[in-house]
């Protein structure tokens, strides 16, 4: 038996009964005290067995909105479609169970390293928190070190924390400025993320080509033009 076991939730038919819903929502009750998300992303992170607890609540709701499309849930091609979804929705958004303190273990070290260092064309898969469907593109990042230099693979990280949850390209772009300016303390930070929101394409206003860019500049790349003008270069080189 799951711990939230919904196995007695349907009836034969694949049909939700009212008595269900009033425990799903229970459950949903239960679910609330383990653990909740803010906004700016680091201050909480749940921990990933906690969310692997909400894994039958979630298939139980994708059984729910299988129901209303007019699928027949009992059907073969259908019958584990609900767990599957529900689990690839806890790997879209698995940045909820990170924090950036625990990634970067030591790799935050110092080097008389003063000029520019980029990492371009990170790949960001996200999840826009309007319609939660897929936004993806890239990011390139930059920051000028005063000391300290941070492992390569740690900003693609950070990258991979904001990107995998709910988000707005525009907080998403700063959330990760700000951490790596906090992790590294350097004279500058520069975000820029280039993106395609399949809200724009798939749906509503349908424009294929359509591409979103945002910024976030810190320090040095916010005070001086000439910085912040080589970094645009080398990010297009
Ligand atoms: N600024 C910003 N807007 C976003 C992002 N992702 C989605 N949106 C927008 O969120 C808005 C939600 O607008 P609503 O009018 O409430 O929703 P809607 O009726 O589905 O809007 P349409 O997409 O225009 O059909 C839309 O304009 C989306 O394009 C994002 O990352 N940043
Ligand atoms: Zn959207």
């Amino acid at each position: 038996m799951p711990i939230f076991g919904f196995s007695d939730s349907l009836n034969d038919k694949g049909e939700r009964s009212l008595s269900a819903s009033k425990s799903i929502d229970a459950k949903l009750d239960a679910l609330q005290n383990i653990g909740s998300h803010d906004d700016d992303g680091d201050t909480e992170s749940l921990p990933k067995m906690s969310r692997e607890l909400a894994l039958p609540l979630m298939a139980e709701s994708y059984r729910g909105l299988l129901t209303s499309l007019g699928e027949n849930v009992t059907r073969e091609g259908l019958l584990k479609t609900p767990e599957r979804a529900a689990k690839a929705l806890l790997f879209f958004t698995k940045g909820y169970e990170e924090k950036i303190s625990n990634i970067l273990n030591d790799a935050v070290f110092a080097e008389d390293h003063q000029e520019m260092v980029i990492v371009k064309d990170i790949e960001v898969f996200s999840m826009c928190e309007h319609h939660m469907v897929p936004f993806f593109g890239k990011v390139h990042v930059g920051y000028l070190p005063k000391g300290q230099v941070i492992g390569l693979s740690k900003i693609a990280r950070i990258v991979e924390i904001f990107s995998r949850r709910l988000q707005v390209q525009e907080r998403l772009t700063k959330q990760i400025a700000v951490a790596l300016n906090e992790a590294v303390k350097p004279s500058g930070v520069a975000v820029v993320m280039e993106c395609a929101h399949m809200c724009m394409v798939m749906r509503g206003v349908q424009k294929n080509n359509a591409k979103t860019i945002t910024s976030s500049v810190v320090g040095n790349f916010r005070d001086d033009p000439k910085t912040r003008e080589e970094f645009l270069h080398l990010i297009k080189g």
